[in-house]
């Protein structure tokens, strides 16, 4: 485990409690500054949760979150952080390109929206109303907009859901080229051999805790493929 130095993340004891029913239950984890980590479980495990508490949108009833070594959700801390969320709404009728350029003039040095739009594929609809763009349109729009504010540290919620296999190997390898900047990425993702082709480190949730975490070596020492290993620790959520 990373030390509270090379932590750009540290998660101590986190509870949630979320309509009268334990959504966290003492997760503890930590990402590594400049690595990716990548957290996978099962659907209501509790992965958006977390992101959520990561990035101040939902306070704890205990536990400790530690972002970039301020508490979650800072002011000071916030233009440092970058967010994808799993989806959004909230856009509905700004036009792709005007929605980046509009993020973008929020940030004291920008990513270069062009070059993002051009890395991304996003040039055919940056006209487009976010409303009609295709799923896999909006989860890339999303990405960007997570990133135009050059964070060091991102938080991607299933970044790659419904986007097509190109659009994927596209977003594969921007976040290698994130990291390769030295930019740290929390992702939670349910794709088994996306977590196993990126992440330095993989932690695996279960009812809102740590079922296992290691290396993709580390989990799959013993021959075992990472679904193999996640299957093994975790279990269907009732709903
Ligand atoms: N505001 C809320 N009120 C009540 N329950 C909630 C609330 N938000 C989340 N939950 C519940 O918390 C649990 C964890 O949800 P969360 O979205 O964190 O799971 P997840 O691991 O991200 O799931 P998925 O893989 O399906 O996205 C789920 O059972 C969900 O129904």
């Amino acid at each position: 485990m990373p030390t509270a130095d090379d932590a750009a993340l540290a998660v101590e004891d986190l509870r949630v409690v979320l309509g009268g029913r334990e959504v966290l239950a003492g997760l503890t984890l930590t990402a590594r500054r400049g690595a990716l980590t990548a957290v996978l479980g099962p659907n209501g495990a509790g992965k958006t949760t977390l992101v959520r508490c990561c990035t101040g949108l939902v306070r704890p009833g205990a536990g400790r979150v530690s972002v970039l070594g301020s508490p979650a959700g800072d002011r000071g801390t916030a233009a440092r952080v970058g967010l994808m969320p799993q989806s959004t709404g909230a856009w509905s009728g700004i036009r792709a390109g005007e929605l980046l350029r509009y993020l973008a003039g929020l940030h004291a040095t920008p990513q270069d929206v062009d070059a993002l739009v051009a890395e991304l594929g996003l040039g055919p609809v940056l006209r487009t109303p976010y409303r009609r763009l295709s799923g896999g349109q909006q989860q890339a729009v999303n990405l960007a907009a997570a990133l135009v504010g050059r964070p060091e540290l991102v938080f991607l919620d299933e970044p790659t859901a419904g986007m097509d296999p190109h659009a994927r190997r596209t977003t594969w390898r921007l976040l290698e080229r994130l990291r390769a900047a030295g930019v740290t990425v929390v992702l939670t993702t349910h794709a088994m051999e996306e977590a196993a082709a990126l992440a330095d480190q993989v932690f695996i949730l279960d009812r809102g805790h740590v079922a296992v975490a290691g290396t993709v070596p580390e989990l799959t020492s013993a021959g075992q493929s990472l679904e193999d290993v996640f299957l093994a620790h975790t279990t269907v959520q009732a709903g």
